[in-house]
């Protein structure tokens, strides 16, 4: 990053992109692409949330780390991201944002968005305004038609839909890529190994979207290679140890201590909801039916 000179002529894409979703990738290829045409910085505009949120992305939580977020994004070819609080540019006019933010801090010679973007004091400027205000300061703009699927824009708010319902196919599939996370291991009440299913501990962190709590088929990746795994999502209301929602994931077939790692977990098959077993007993017997019907489902996916 430090070759880009701090006043190097930049294209710019512009959006929240909470998941990097088809959508999202579009209008950033399309931004990777105009500055690579015009020997510019290819950029992507996006924002925090920590003192105040836009009202639209008020509806859920997030998908998608900050820091794996920047990972997707720099996947996509884009060089810099500008991700100042939202609190700094909430209240401008369309006018300043474009003027002052975009055009004299941020170099843009290029934008680039999607059909529905919004922005300025209450989201209150949409194309059309922007369209105006890029013609009178010489930005060259952009605007990317909706990117459908099943006759619907792809949208963040559709995704978090989907994991709620556990319809990861969906997610998935709006995704571009599977759906996952890569918290770090926490210990556990290590009851897991004394039923044949030592698990890795993942909590979800404040503020993020949680998939519908149970059982899912999923893959671990450890040191680079992709292993069949089985992952509870939930609350664990048979041992009643946690109240605090997280992910348990037994690795099929690796036997390691993963404490204070960060392991990549990708979620495929939504398999059955967690439930409150009157014995653990039971729960074991359904943990070992759950890591069989997973060893199947995995077959197929790793074929993918
Ligand atoms: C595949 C799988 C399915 C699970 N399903 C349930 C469930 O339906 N209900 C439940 O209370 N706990 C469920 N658990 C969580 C177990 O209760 C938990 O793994 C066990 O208590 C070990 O916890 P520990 O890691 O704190 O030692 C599941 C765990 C796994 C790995
Ligand atoms: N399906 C899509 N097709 C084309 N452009 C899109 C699509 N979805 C989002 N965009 C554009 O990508 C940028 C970032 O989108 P943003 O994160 O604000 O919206 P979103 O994915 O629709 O999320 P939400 O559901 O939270 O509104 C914006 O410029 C937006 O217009």
């Amino acid at each position: 990053m430090n070759s880009i000179g701090e006043n190097s002529n930049t294209s710019i894409a512009l959006g929240f992109f909470d998941g990097v979703h088809i959508g999202h990738q579009t209008v950033i290829r399309q931004a990777v692409e105009l500055a690579h045409k015009q020997s510019l910085v290819p950029c992507v505009f996006t924002f925090t949330t920590g003192h105040s949120a836009p009202t639209a992305k008020l509806n859920g939580g997030a998908i998608i780390t900050e820091e794996n977020k920047e990972a997707e994004l720099y996947k996509l070819g884009v060089e810099k991201i500008f991700c100042p609080d939202f609190e700094l540019f909430k209240d401008m006019t369309g006018e300043e944002f474009v003027r002052d933010m975009l055009l004299k801090q941020y170099h843009a010679k290029a934008l680039t968005c999607g059909f529905d973007f919004h922005f300025g004091k209450n989201a209150r400027y949409g194309i059309e305004e922007l369209m105006q205000l890029c013609k009178n300061f010489g930005i060259r703009l952009c605007v990317v038609p909706a990117i459908l699927d099943e006759g619907k824009a792809i949208s963040s708010t559709r995704i978090r839909e989907a994991l709620r319902q556990g319809d990861i196919e969906t997610a998935n599939r709006l995704l571009g890529r599977r759906y996952g996370f890569d918290f770090e291991v926490v210990q556990g009440k290590r009851l897991g190994r004394t039923i044949n299913a030592p698990t890795i501990n993942q909590h979800f962190p404040s503020g993020f979207e949680l998939p519908k709590f149970g059982v899912y088929a999923s893959f671990a990746e450890v040191d680079g290679k992709l292993y069949p795994a089985v992952t509870n999502i939930g609350v664990k209301p048979t041992v009643k140890s946690d109240h605090i929602p997280l992910a348990e994931t037994y690795i099929i077939g690796v036997n390691e201590d993963f404490y204070g790692k960060r392991i990549p977990i990708t979620l495929v098959q939504f398999l059955r909801p967690e439930m409150k077993y009157a014995s653990v007993e039971e729960l074991k017997n359904s943990i070992h039916c759950d890591i069989e019907k997973a060893v199947e489902v995995c077959e197929v996916f790793a074929l993918q």
